[in-house]
């Protein structure tokens, strides 16, 4: 897959097969999209091409919804769509400029010039352009004009999808661990940087890797305790070997923590991975945050905790 970050530099695209979205989750609804994309491409002997925006468009046209979370970050959302044998991906920088554009300058200066599709593959509600003006309708008449096929995505499709985003989103801050990681098609997860904690986990036997997210727009699980499976980022970008392992969320009410910390204890590990990057796929809730009477007590749960774990992992 070749990804573009510059849509003045793209290349000439052979018989372009398009299609427009955010795409946040690369769940299964889009997948289904992406099937028919790439069916389509090579039917007509041409290259499937994803075009979408960052940031997303709801942060720049909606005040409203600011602080959406999203279910990937751009990298993710990358890595994932990249397993999908896609052969262009376009990141469309979505800048206030570029969404008040006519719908009708949108079509021929972006859409048209940039890419000549051969064929587009849109949802019957997608709207574009200054005020979301733009919509199925507007491309179907320009049809003749531009040239291009266009093709339909269903209404109960779209909807199927729609709902799994929102739905994703409520599941992951529900702990909701079977409906997020059923709807994605994959266990959902996220990354963080392993930072100093206050020392007390080796100490009760269960070091645990405190991680910080840097990316603010990722949303995370709800506080509670979860079996995890996670990898330790090389410096070259790959990962190392999958570990289980089990993750704490919360304010850990039994040590009086002022703050919400995630952190992660791995399983027949022992190496130090301050300053390291850790990806946690979070595989299944176990429990909520408990107040604990001592620090006994507390690891008596924590040894409860790893052998669900076992068993889910
Ligand atoms: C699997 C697991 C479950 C935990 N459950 C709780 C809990 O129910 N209540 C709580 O106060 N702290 C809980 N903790 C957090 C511990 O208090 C924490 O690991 C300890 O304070 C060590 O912190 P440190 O890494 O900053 O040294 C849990 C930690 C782990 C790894
Ligand atoms: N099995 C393990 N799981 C998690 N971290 C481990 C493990 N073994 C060693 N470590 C290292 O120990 C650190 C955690 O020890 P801990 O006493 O909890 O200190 P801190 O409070 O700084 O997190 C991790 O950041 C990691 O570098």
């Amino acid at each position: 897959m070749q990804i573009h970050y510059d849509i003045n530099q793209l290349p000439v695209f052979k018989n372009a097969v398009v299609t427009i979205g955010t795409f946040d989750g690369v769940h299964e609804g889009h997948k289904k999209i992406i099937d028919q994309l790439t069916k389509t491409a090579q039917e007509a002997g041409g290259e499937s091409v994803i075009i979408t925006f960052h940031p997303h468009p709801r942060k720049i046209v909606s005040s409203s919804i600011l602080g959406i979370r999203l279910i990937n970050t751009l990298n993710e959302k990358t890595e994932l769509l990249e397993q999908l044998g896609i052969n262009h991906l376009v990141i469309t920088p979505f800048t206030e400029v570029f969404a008040n554009q006519e719908p009708e300058d949108y079509l021929k200066d972006f859409l048209i010039d940039k890419f000549h599709p051969h064929t587009i593959i849109i949802g019957y509600d997608h709207h574009f352009g200054k005020n979301r003006k733009g919509n199925y309708k507007l491309l179907e008449s320009y049809q003749e004009k531009y040239g291009y096929h266009l093709k339909e995505i269903p209404k109960h499709i779209l909807d199927h999808i729609g709902i799994s985003s929102t739905k994703i989103r409520e599941s992951i801050l529900n702990g909701d661990t079977t409906t997020t990681n059923h709807l994605l098609g994959y266990p959902f997860f996220f990354e963080g940087e392993v930072v100093h904690g206050d020392k007390l986990g080796r100490e009760l036997g269960y070091p645990t890797a405190n991680l910080k997210v840097q990316n603010e727009e990722k949303i995370l699980p709800c506080d509670g305790i979860y079996a995890v499976y996670a990898s330790v980022k090389n410096i070259d970008g790959g990962y190392g070997p999958v570990l289980k392992g089990m993750m704490s969320i919360g304010f850990r009410p039994t040590v009086d923590g002022t703050k919400r910390v995630i952190e992660v204890n791995l399983f027949d590990f022992q190496n130090d991975i301050y300053g390291k990057t850790l990806r946690v796929y979070v595989k299944q809730f176990l429990r909520s945050e408990e107040k604990f009477d001592s620090l006994e007590a507390l690891v008596k749960k924590i040894d409860d905790d790893k052998e669900r774990s076992l068993k889910v992992l």
